[in-house]
């Protein structure tokens, strides 16, 4: 488990985390979102000891990451794939690290094979593509075999294959009881992985919810509705309590019925139709949705007030959980 408590860390003026606070728990996947610059990186390099808070406290299963005896047993993180050694061997970089925190070697071979690099174990990384890169930077996390694991942007510039690895490669992690925390700018990537999100703006916690109710919440879903006789179509689902939008082209879009319900009216009265189709909010328009509130509130609350306040992400928190 990974406790975030009051969380803040200020660059000079610049505030890039602004008193975060929320758990990640093991057994899911959870997803960490939030617009660039939103302190995403910053909160994870502090999660792992690497920035030090101004203010607030970082816990991984109860302890500092400074308190915690070979931390690489307990947390294993992909923060930047490029941040290796390119004049060692995947083997010899792999190595180093579990000699430094009493990992046998024997883990070694076993990350190698777990991640598909075994059969350029040898070959210097500098030659490594992006993805074998990436892959070599997943052993490094699992190398300790902890029950914590973070990944900052691990599909980054991965091709379709590598990108379902590490998809099934977090969901099994997960399904093992283990902790994964993962940031990715990929929206419909994150929607097939993650079960649980953290989302932020501006360094302020803006949701921590599950998946669905974070979409159910952010999001509207529909149903688009077109038919010939499209008045009297209009005048039964008002009737209805419905709220029908034009949406150009002769199509309607029907919030607050469920697409049996909107055929259902039709069929009674008589309304031909042609096209009945329920559309689900997506989380990328979810995500939008809510940054883009939070980003509009504090241009707004800056010119009223000159400072950002605290109902910033107060408000945004409070509309999903
Ligand atoms: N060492 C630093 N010195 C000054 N400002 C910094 C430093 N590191 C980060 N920042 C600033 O803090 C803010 C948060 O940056 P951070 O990299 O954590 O965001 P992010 O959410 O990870 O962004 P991205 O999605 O673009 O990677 C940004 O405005 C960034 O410019």
């Amino acid at each position: 488990m990974i406790e975030v408590e009051g969380l803040t860390k200020r660059y000079g003026e610049k505030v890039a985390v602004n008193g975060l606070t929320f758990t990640v728990r093991p057994g899911v996947v959870t997803g960490f979102l939030g617009p660039n610059g939103s302190g995403k990186s910053t909160t994870m390099r502090m999660v792992l000891g690497l920035d030090r808070p101004s203010a607030g406290a970082v816990r991984i299963d109860g302890l500092p990451y400074g308190r915690l005896q070979d931390p690489l047993r307990h947390v294993g993180a992909l923060l930047d794939a490029k941040a290796l050694h390119g004049g060692r061997s995947a083997f010899h970089h792999l190595l180093a690290l579990a000699q430094s925190n009493g990992i046998p070697r024997s883990r070694v071979d076993e990350v190698l094979d777990t991640v598909g690099l075994t059969a350029v174990a040898r070959k210097k990384a500098r030659g490594f593509s992006l993805g074998m890169g990436q892959r070599l930077g997943i052993a490094g996390a699992l190398l300790g075999d902890p029950r914590i694991l973070m990944f900052d942007e691990p599909v980054n510039g991965l091709d379709p294959e590598g990108i379902h690895w590490i998809r099934t490669l977090m969901k099994s992690l997960a399904a093992q009881g283990r902790t994964v925390f993962v940031s990715s700018h990929l929206m419909s990537e994150m929607a097939l992985t993650a079960d649980h999100l953290v989302v932020i703006g501006q360094g302020r916690l803006l949701a921590d919810t599950s998946m669905a109710d974070f979409i159910r919440h952010n999001a509207r879903s529909y149903v688009r509705v077109r038919s010939p006789q499209r008045e009297q179509l209009l005048d039964v689902l008002r009737a209805a309590g419905t709220v029908p939008v034009e949406a150009g082209g002769g199509v309607l879009e029907v919030d607050g019925a469920a697409a049996e319900r909107i055929g259902e009216l039709a069929a009674r009265h008589g309304i031909v139709l042609h096209e009945l189709s329920p559309r689900q909010a997506s989380l990328e328009e979810a995500f939008m949705r809510l940054t883009a509130e939070s980003v509009e509130y504090h241009a707004r609350a800056e010119t009223s007030s000159g400072g950002w306040g605290d109902a910033g992400g107060g408000r945004g928190g409070g509309k999903v959980t």
